[in-house]
């Protein structure tokens, strides 16, 4: 064993591969981010699904371990795009041409957190129908309980009056807030001591979707600075459509509940 071959180095950087012609400097600096992203995106993924896991197992405790792990990993993505926000318009303007169509609408990684986190949406499946393993992976996770949705289960185990439907919700789509459900919350929230670890829980949730909403916005930023009001490779209208994004929420309970504290 050797340090090359454990961490398969000769492939690793053998993967950087520009397709600008004549190649343009800056374009390793977009190859490499998009790279790293994926590597955290894959560590992410599999830490929220062992998240899942635990949470169907009842071990709310060290599926917590898991979700403090992914806060770390969302927080040095997000600090990330200051990188390419060294990338000018200009320079970005120069190579973007050869990249066609390709656009991050097609990485299966980042759906398959959505999809983990419950932002469900059997629609951009199709993306990745010419991928199978891409897409037995995100119907997989399409068809099964979200992150929320096991923890929801878990507090109905443990005896908290969750909502029947809610329980019994369609998996394969995002889930809709429910007062009922807020209420839960806010017996919780305003009896913390007696409830310490389901409280800890709800504000590790908290937390996740914080951080995932700061990736989204310094995406927007970093978007915005480089290509303006273009449409996107992949179609979309670009910046409103990723503005569009920041308006999703995951929990909308854990955040509902804010409203009414101390009424
Ligand atoms: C100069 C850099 C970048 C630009 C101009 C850019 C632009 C865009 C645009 C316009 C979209 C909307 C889809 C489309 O029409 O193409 C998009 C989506 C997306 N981009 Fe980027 N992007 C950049 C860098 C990155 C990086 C570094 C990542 C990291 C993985 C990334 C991940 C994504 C993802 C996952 C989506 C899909 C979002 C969703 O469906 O909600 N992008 N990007
Ligand atoms: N959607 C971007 C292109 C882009 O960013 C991209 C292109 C190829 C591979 C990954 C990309 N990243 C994220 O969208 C654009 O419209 O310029």
């Amino acid at each position: 064993m050797s340090y090359d071959s454990y961490l398969q180095l000769p492939t690793l950087l053998a993967a950087q591969q520009p397709v600008s012609d004549p190649v343009h400097h800056d374009e390793m600096l977009f190859i490499i981010q998009h790279q790293t992203s994926e590597l955290w995106l894959k560590l992410m993924l599999h830490e929220l699904t062992s998240a899942m896991d635990l949470l169907a197992g009842d071990e709310m405790r060290v599926s917590l371990k898991r979700i403090a792990r992914v806060k770390h990993i969302q927080r040095t993505l997000t600090d990330q795009w200051s990188v390419l926000a060294t990338l000018t318009p200009s320079e970005y303007a120069e190579f973007r041409g050869f990249l066609g169509h390709a656009s991050g609408f097609q990485s299966w990684q980042y759906r398959a957190v959505e999809f983990a986190l419950g932002n469900k949406n059997r629609g951009m499946l199709k993306v990745h129908r010419a991928d199978p393993d891409a897409y037995a992976l995100l119907d997989d996770l399409l068809n099964r309980p979200s992150l929320y949705d096991e923890f929801l289960r878990g507090l109905a185990r443990r005896g908290y009056p969750i909502p029947q439907r809610v329980l019994e919700r369609d998996v394969t789509t995002a889930h809709v807030s429910d007062p009922e459900l807020t209420k839960v919350f806010a017996d919780i929230y305003s009896h913390a001591h007696d409830h310490w670890d389901v409280y800890e829980a709800c504000e590790e949730l908290v937390d996740l979707e914080d951080n995932f909403q700061l990736w989204r916005f310094r995406h927007l930023k970093t978007v915005q600075r480089t290509i303006g009001m273009k449409t996107g490779t992949g179609g979309s209208s670009g910046v409103g459509f990723l503005q569009r994004a920041l308006d999703l929420t995951f929990f909308p309970e854990l955040f509902a509940v804010r409203t009414e504290i101390g009424r």
